[in-house]
């Protein structure tokens, strides 16, 4: 039999007068509560709205696959078959939406209910909870129950559990391939996995697919999303989910596999557990008083550690059962009646299969749990009981995975992913709305170009819904490549677009894509460069030569060069910047040497014209400024006008280069030393040093007389950084910038002996002593302070100043001297020229001598509070000393005992890449580099920087093969349009 008007009419007049009967008749507020199906043309409808005017009526949806759902309980249930007079009520879903075109049936595709109305096309089991839901308005004591929990979205799972014919697919392709995320292959397989995943969409058409871009798909707003009604919308704009995109981007924290039943765990260790509902009761412990109490059976593998059970030892995952307690209490009179109490009884429903999370945390406790992939917070707590195996949970989360009788998930085996929750919305009603979102997804979403992501494939249906763990990872392998992609992309666009003809965007492609043209051999190198290199008083290493080499074939080409010079700490970054300086001047041009203090000016001033000195006057010697801001004004105005005229071939400053009065006549190669020191903007400015260039023929090896031209032209920009931050920090940062690192350092050095020592009296004995020795010795010694002056607020800090007499008169025969930020410059000056000249022994200085002080026979450095420091901070103050041939050592005075572990690292290690990437690891990107160029550091949502570089090479090169292919990304306008909103380049402004 069908389902006839009056079946549908008895039914839904009986659950709405009861329901209106239940809720007024206890005088408590209502709204959404009768569910009506109408259509203003249909005749039944009209007809019915008369039958139970009245009432309020604002929901338009039914979804119920058969009477059970209908019609909430059994008694209802009776005295509704009773109305039928005996005859029998054979739910046919089918007929009855050929029947009733306007109502949803089950999971049947919905109808639109009537014009101009949003379509409803959400489906649930059983009305009350949507009666209720408005019933119970956020007043209710937030300490006592969460709102949300009231809401109950029984069919959460189906989604997730839907057997689509896509996840089949994917299921078997999974299967078949043996998937190793460790794998080089790991992006070939992704796409393998995930290409079948995206199910068929609902609210976007194939057909429309090709005019829509990703971009435009993913930043629609959530209101797409079917069968969502105006609270839910509110609720998700409110925790700032208003795009697919947002809300797809929230990703589930973790996954359980539910096949794993585990070992036993300790106190303070996540839970999982899969059990099935045995009761759920709403008990009224007093007239204010109410609680609810949901007993959830448990298998988990009985692991039992006597020799009985390891005899067998196919035996030992014995299962055993274990009863779950949930409570939650309510109070308050309103919360202790009947009607309230059933529904939230109802909620939970006999039989079904559940996932509850929660934290062990009375101590000493043995429970057992289910595998986790990952575990981040939970925070629910659980209780052994007096009696065995029985436990209660009054902080938990509870997820239907299951009704009885369907196997899927468990047949399946898929990881179950466990949402946080934001803003208390329920993780559960978030799961079950990413699902939907899912859906909407049209079949082919993935804007990066096919030959591109042959390899990648798209990732939310594999982070949201996984079929295996391997899958969830590839997935999240996906997220982080798309976020690494994106800032590579936006980088090199971002570049690319500044270089004015093609033959500058070619040029340069060709050279980040083709690295082993990047060198040229010394032969080729020019005159002036030569000749410098025979004034060194040592031969060059083998990594300086190799880094000059590739830093002056880029000088050669026609693009200007953007090139980060990275190495360790006196690993001889200066000369090799000096002798790309030579080669330029060699060539008739200028170049300039910025650094971000005066003291490094002036020693590299002093230095250049050192080894300039026993240059022959002959071999062209260039002459070289020194401007700084405090140059006096004549002497700046008669060195910028040398600029101007190209008198003065190398300038070496500060800020004060980048002025915009400072002009130069041919400027082709900006050195930035310590870059990191500067703002990109402030890099940038040199890029306005722009001048006409009459010789890109002559730099051209490739350019004939006939396409001489006259072009302006940018300098080469060379930054150098002594900080050795890990490569794949650098490509994050620098994605825009080719790379040349110095491995090794000079000959002779001895690694400087490292000692952490507790700041307590016997300590800075220890260290006063060895100081002593040092001195004896012929030695001299930094001594570097966190603080210039003592701070009432930081007592324990040892200040610089305030030291000076207490060291003066620990050392009597030996001078002392002060460095620090807040002198004059001259005076700072002074301060180190006395002690590069042994005038001065010991030098008490803060950390202004961190960066780029050379003096060479420096051989111990005592740093005081060393645990303020960050371990890449410490490597640099270290590197001041034993740059010379003498042993040297270090002593790391700690006043913490805390941050003697911490410290221990620069103990053991010497290596800077592998101490900065300790810090990356320890501290994150943001630390590591300061929080002035923190700024500078995009934000990877899912990736990390400090272990997830390989992929971030993989996206380097991915998003040089598309700019190859088009270079204005014309060719790729989703790739484009996503490219702009995903806006990887704010980061980058400052
Ligand atoms: N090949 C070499 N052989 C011997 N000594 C060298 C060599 N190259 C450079 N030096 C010397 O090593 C010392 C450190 O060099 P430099 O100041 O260039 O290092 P750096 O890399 O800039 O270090 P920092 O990052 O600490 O500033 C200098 O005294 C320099 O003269």
């Amino acid at each position: 039999m069908g389902f006839s008007d009056k079946c549908l009419r008895h039914a839904v007049s009986f659950e709405a007068e009861r329901a209106y009967r239940n809720v007024i008749g206890r005088s408590l507020r209502f709204n959404n509560f009768i569910p009506l199906c109408f259509r203003s043309k249909h005749k039944f409808s009209e007809k019915f709205l008369k039958d139970v005017d009245g009432y309020e009526k604002e929901s338009v949806l039914i979804g119920y696959s058969g009477l059970d759902g209908l019609i909430g309980n059994e008694r209802s249930r009776e005295k509704f078959r009773e109305n039928l007079n005996g005859k029998s009520f054979d739910f046919n879903a089918t007929l009855a939406q050929k029947h009733f075109p306007s109502i949803t049936l089950g999971y049947f595709p919905s109808v639109e209910l009537y014009d101009g109305t949003t379509c409803y096309s959400e489906t649930t089991e059983s009305l009350v909870p949507q009666i209720l839901e408005g019933c119970f308005p956020s007043r209710i004591d937030a300490n006592w129950v969460d709102p949300n929990c009231l809401y109950h979205t029984p069919d959460s799972l189906h989604a997730e559990i839907s057997n689509t014919n896509a996840s089949y697919l994917l299921d078997e392709k999974v299967e078949e391939s043996t998937m190793n995320p460790q794998s080089s292959d790991w992006k070939t397989e992704i796409m393998d996995a995930l290409q079948f995943t995206v199910s068929k969409p609902c609210s976007i058409p194939e057909t429309q697919e090709t005019d829509i871009s990703v971009a435009e798909i993913l930043d629609k707003h959530i209101s797409c999303i079917p069968g969502l009604n105006k609270r839910q919308l509110c609720q998700l704009e409110n925790c700032g989910f208003y795009t697919l995109r947002k809300l797809l981007h929230h990703f589930p924290r973790t996954y359980v596999d539910l096949q794993n039943a585990e070992v036993e765990i300790d106190d303070g260790q996540y839970l999982i557990f899969v059990g099935r509902i045995m009761s759920s009761r709403g008990i009224r412990a007093s007239g204010s008083f109410a609680f609810l109490e949901v007993i959830v059976a448990c298998e988990v593998a009985d692991i039992k550690t006597d020799s009985e059970c390891i005899a067998n030892e196919f035996d030992d995952r014995r299962k055993r059962t274990i009863y779950l307690h949930l409570k939650k209490y309510f109070r308050g009179a309103r919360f202790t009646c009947q009607p309230f109490l059933k529904s939230i009884q109802e909620k939970h429903r006999e039989g079904d299969t559940v996932c509850i999370s929660g934290l062990i945390s009375s101590a000493g406790r043995k429970v057992y749990r289910y595998r986790m992939v990952e575990e981040w917070n939970f925070t629910s707590q659980v209780r052994t009981m007096r009696s065995k195996d029985h436990f209660e949970m009054r902080e938990y989360n509870i997820d239907v995975l299951k009704d009885e009788g369907d196997s899927n998930v468990h047949a399946k085996g898929r990881p179950y992913p466990i949402y946080p929750s934001k803003k208390g919305l329920n993780p559960a009603f978030l799961r079950d709305i990413i699902s939907r979102a899912l859906k909407t997804l049209p079949i082919s979403l993935d804007p990066i170009p096919k030959d591109v992501t042959q390899e990648f494939g798209l990732a939310y249906i594999g982070i949201h819904q996984p079929k295996s763990l391997n899958e969830a990872d590839l997935a999240r392998r996906r997220l982080i490549f798309d976020e690494f992609f994106y800032v590579q992309l936006g980088r090199l666009f971002q570049m690319l677009e500044g270089l004015g003809t093609e033959l500058e965007k070619d040029g340069l492609l060709e050279k980040y894509t083709k690295t082993e043209l990047s060198a040229i051999s010394m032969e080729e190198w020019s005159h002036l460069t030569k000749e410098f290199m025979k004034v060194l008083p040592y031969t060059l290493t083998s990594s300086q030569l190799r880094a000059t080499s590739e830093i002056i074939w880029d000088l050669k080409r026609p693009v200007p060069m953007n090139r980060l010079l990275q190495g360790d700490v006196g690993c001889g970054k200066t000369v090799v910047a000096f002798l790309a300086c030579m080669e330029v001047i060699g060539l008739g041009y200028q170049a300039a040497f910025m650094v971000p203090t005066e003291l490094l000016a002036i020693q590299h001033y002093e230095h250049l014209l050192g080894l300039l000195e026993k240059m022959e006057e002959a071999n062209g010697k260039p002459s070289v400024a020194l401007l700084t801001g405090s140059t006096p004004t004549k002497q700046a105005q008669f060195i910028r006008k040398g600029l101007q005229t190209g008198d003065i071939s190398l300038v070496i400053g500060t800020h004060a280069l980048i002025a915009e009065k400072v002009e130069f006549s041919t400027l082709r190669i900006a050195i930035v030393d310590e870059q990191h020191r500067f703002g990109v903007v402030q890099r940038g400015l040199f890029n306005s040093k722009l001048y006409f260039n009459t010789l890109t023929s002559q730099l051209d090896p490739t350019s004939s007389k006939d396409n001489l031209k006259k072009d302006v032209v940018a300098p080469h920009v060379l930054a150098m950084s002594a900080t050795p931050i890990p490569r794949s920090l650098a490509l994050a940062l620098y994605g825009d910038m080719s790379l040349t690192q110095i491995t090794d350092i000079p000959p002779g050095r001895t690694p400087v002996k490292t000692y952490i020592i507790e700041g307590n009296e016997d300590g800075f004995e220890k260290a006063y002593q060895m100081m002593m020795e040092e001195l004896d010795g012929g030695g001299k010694v930094y001594v570097v302070y966190p603080v210039i002056q003592q701070s009432e607020q930081l007592p324990q800090l040892r200040a610089a100043s305030a030291d000076l007499e207490n060291i003066s008169k620990r050392f009597p025969n030996y001078n002392c001297g002060l460095l620090h930020g807040r002198m004059k410059s001259d005076e700072k000056d002074e301060a180190l020229r006395s002690f590069r000249s042994g005038q001065t022994n010991i030098l008490l200085s803060t950390q202004v001598i961190e960066i780029g002080v050379d003096v060479p026979d420096a051989s111990m450095m005592v740093v005081m509070n060393s645990e303020r420091f960050g371990i890449a901070q410490l490597h640099q103050l270290r590197g001041r000393v034993g740059r010379g041939e003498r042993k040297s050592k270090c002593i790391l005075l700690a006043s913490t005992t805390s941050s003697l572990k911490r410290l221990k690292v620069l103990e053991k290690s010497s290596d800077g890449f592998y101490l900065a990437s300790m810090d990356l690891l320890l501290r994150g990107p943001g630390d590591l580099l300061g929080k002035k160029q923190s700024g500078h550091i995009p934000e990877f949502p899912v990736a990390r920087l400090e272990v997830d570089g390989n992929i971030l090479q993989e996206a380097h090169l991915a998003a040089l093969k598309v700019l190859v292919n088009s270079d204005d990304l014309e060719k790729f306008p989703d790739l484009k349009a996503e490219l702009s909103m995903r806006q990887p380049l704010c980061p980058l402004g400052d």
